[in-house]
């Protein structure tokens, strides 16, 4: 800055009490004049600090032309009230989908698909948070209305559910009088509160008048039967439908409702070639975004297994953080050689890195994926391509067929579910080598055998990729930045040739990154935050954790934490962690740390539970349930007593087998002052007694 203006901001400040205050010189010459001005607008400068502030026009420089009228990730959603948007797209079903991990809405997808393509009957499916709930009174009555819901957290409504969810617990006025609905929960019943969602669902929209053309039906996840369960209501309703309708069936026939055109005028540049678009624009997760791993370590010893650590560092991201307790989505990729065999039957292996534009030809289909990109990006990034091939769209598969032996070969399993389901499950029949078998089978050229199936076909049958959640396991205290990852790298035998393993997506990615960052510091996962009721309770109560495997994650970070916070001289209450895993020598991930912060910590203690070895002066063989078991008096006292909180990480089922020991350990320790044991149970776990943070 220059000297001359100094005298000038010298004077503006109120160093000398008010009051008391000289007046500043006023400027008499022009030269006193521009000094002034320079100084207001040198003052303005720094005062503003435009060098610190967004770029409004930031956005141009990343802006893809083709994206500027609103092309892209497909929103096809324009008006939020659902009849209008029955009436101008002339559809006489809406199937709604609350779907959390992506089952419920690839359901409503296939039954609307399979509604027009078998019975010609104008069908959407509709995502819950894309309409204002009030607009459901207004669905005419000769429409008629299907919902399919999961149920998620702990007895939660999925995100895009949620506001929905929230109208209808508030018992709204309208009438729903007009609306003929039937209802399909998917849950599972290892969790306490098994297909909430679609019962409160049910439950409110009777209270509000309407109509159920069948009893409510729920799938149980709890042995991977929801698939089946969703094929025997989906005839169910297709017969109803049929017939209330008066529908006559015809040999099922494609037709797009999405259009993927080559468009060779693009530029790599302007292609979107890996990072997500997060479909998710709800409060509990964060934007998507691309983020670095600073640090990644292999957890297992001594073991042909493999449990990865990383760090994902947010430091690029200020406006992303998280908390201790929260979930981290990552966004895999699908393995290139998956890549290669979809490429190859549908003969575009010469044409993958050739831009393509999707765009929607059906006001009420969403693109799934965003646009323009190339077929090799839309395999590896956008599209669920590793996932099993279901029986719908192997029987919609038959209108492709390339030739008539390759018809009756898919044809004998559409007829024959059963076997199919053995063939699948035998050989690991992802689309790519479904098409391949038949292919082979037929006789034809393994390559391009295929290659008359339409690009927006394979879009609209397949989906979008979704992430995958993880519980961190760092604190936000303690790495503020730096939210954990710690992933079972899980690898499944084929049944059909046990030496060949089926690797599991999101976690076979996260070891081919975490190998890559020990060499290239430029390793980076998409990822997003999203918030979890998972939280450790204030530091001064007791807390007793219970988690098995990976489950131990966010327990590390509930303990490191406290370990820190009693270094920081903060009272902490008891802590007792319970570890579940196979063999001390193998899989007791983060042993040295955890053992450290028991040591630095009074009142801390880690139980151990090794399902396959002995271990001397420990519980001995047994599982994680045993282990609690054994100390039940005990912690009954805790929490009876000292109101100790519980948390269980890990599998579901698990979960229950520790939940059923700690209520029989209470039943015959503790004079509750109730009888009913159970309902003393339900409002203790209410009010935040026992959490859980649990999967399939
Ligand atoms: C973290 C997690 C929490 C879950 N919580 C519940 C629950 O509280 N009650 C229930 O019945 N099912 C629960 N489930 C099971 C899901 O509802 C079931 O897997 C369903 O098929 C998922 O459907 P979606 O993919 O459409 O979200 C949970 C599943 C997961 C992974």
């Amino acid at each position: 800055m220059s000297s001359a203006l100094l005298p000038y901001i010298d004077f503006l400040r109120p160093s000398i009490p008010l009051g008391q205050q000289q007046l500043p010189p006023i400027p008499q010459t022009q030269g006193d004049i521009a000094a002034c001005f320079a100084l207001a607008i040198a003052l303005g400068f720094w005062y503003c600090k435009p060098w610190d502030l967004p770029d409004p026009y930031r956005h141009v420089y990343f802006e893809k032309p083709q994206l500027k009228n609103g092309g892209g990730h497909g929103r096809a959603a324009e008006t939020r009230n659902i009849a209008k948007k029955l009436e101008e797209t002339n559809k006489d079903l809406v199937i709604f989908w609350g779907s959390q991990s992506g089952t419920a809405e690839e359901f409503a997808n296939r039954l609307a698909r399979e509604c027009y393509s078998r019975f010609g009957l104008n069908s959407m499916s509709a995502d819950l948070s894309d309409y204002d709930a009030e607009s459901l009174s207004d669905i005419p009555e000769s429409k008629i209305t299907l919902f399919l819901l999961s149920t998620y957290g702990e007895g939660d409504p999925s995100d895009n559910a949620a506001s929905f969810y929230r109208y209808l617990q508030h018992k709204p006025s309208h009438s729903l009088a007009n609306m003929q609905y039937a209802a399909f929960g998917l849950g599972n019943s290892s969790y306490q509160y098994y297909n909430r969602v679609v019962d409160v669902v049910a439950t409110a929209i009777d209270a509000m008048g309407a109509r159920a053309l069948m009893p409510v039906t729920k799938a149980d996840d709890v042995d991977g039967n929801t698939e089946e369960q969703f094929l025997a209501w989906k005839e169910s309703i297709l017969r109803l439908l049929q017939n209330k309708l008066d529908l006559a069936e015809r040999e099922p026939i494609y037709e797009p409702k999405l259009q993927v055109k080559e468009d060779e005028s693009l530029d790599v540049i302007d292609l979107h070639s890996g990072e997500p678009v997060s479909r998710d624009d709800n409060k509990t997760s964060s934007a998507v975004v691309s983020a670095p791993v600073s640090d990644a370590r292999e957890l297992f010893q001594n073991s042909s297994r493999n449990c990865v650590h990383l760090d994902v560092d947010l430091s690029a991201h200020p406006t992303i953080s998280y908390k201790t307790g929260d979930h981290i989505a990552v966004w895999p990729e699908n393995p290139a050689e998956e890549v290669d065999i979809l490429l190859g039957q549908l003969g575009l292996h010469d044409r993958r890195n050739i831009p393509i534009g999707i765009k929607s030809l059906d006001p009420t289909m969403k693109i799934p994926v965003p646009t323009p990109t190339s077929t090799e990006f839309l395999f590896k990034h956008y599209l669920e391509i590793s996932a099993a091939v279901s029986t719908d769209t192997l029987a919609s598969l038959l209108q492709f067929a390339p030739s008539p032996s390759v018809r009756s070969f898919l044809g004998q399993y559409v007829k024959n579910r059963q076997a199919y389901i053995q063939l699948a499950e035998e050989n690991h029949l992802t689309l790519g080598r479904l098409l391949r078998m038949a292919a082979i089978k037929g006789g034809l050229p393994e390559d391009g055998a295929w290659a008359n199936i339409p690009l927006s076909f394979v879009v609209e049958v397949l989906g979008a990729l979704r992430p995958r959640l993880y519980s961190i396991s760092s604190s936000s205290m303690l790495a503020p930045r730096k939210p954990a990852i710690t992933a079972l790298v899980v690898e499944k035998p084929l049944l059909s040739r046990p030496a060949e393993f089926i690797p599991g997506l999101a976690s076979t990615h996260l070891h081919k990154v975490s190998l890559s960052s020990r060499s290239e510091p430029s390793s980076s996962l998409h990822v997003a935050i999203r918030k979890s009721k998972f939280r450790p309770p204030i530091t001064t109560k007791d807390i007793i954790m219970i988690g098995a495997g990976t489950g131990i994650a966010p327990f590390r970070a509930f303990l490191l934490e406290r370990a820190r916070l009693h270094a920081m001289s903060r009272p902490v209450g008891r802590t007792i962690l319970f570890f579940g895993c196979r063999d001390p020598q193998e899989d007791y991930i983060y042993k040295e740390e955890l053992e450290q912060a028991v040591a630095n910590l009074p009142g801390a203690e880690i139980v151990t539970a090794f399902s396959r070895t002995q271990y001397p002066g420990k519980v001995g063989r047994g599982y994680v349930q045993d282990a609690v078991a054994a100390r039940g008096e005990e912690l009954s006292m805790m929490i009876a007593q000292q109101e100790a909180r519980v948390y269980v990480c890990g599998r579901a089922a698990m979960s229950r087998e520790v939940a059923a020991v700690l209520k029989d350990a209470l039943k015959a320790n503790v004079d509750l002052g109730i009888e009913n044991h159970t309902e003393w149970w339900t409002s203790w776990r209410r009010m935040g007694g026992f959490s859980e943070d649990v999967w399939g």
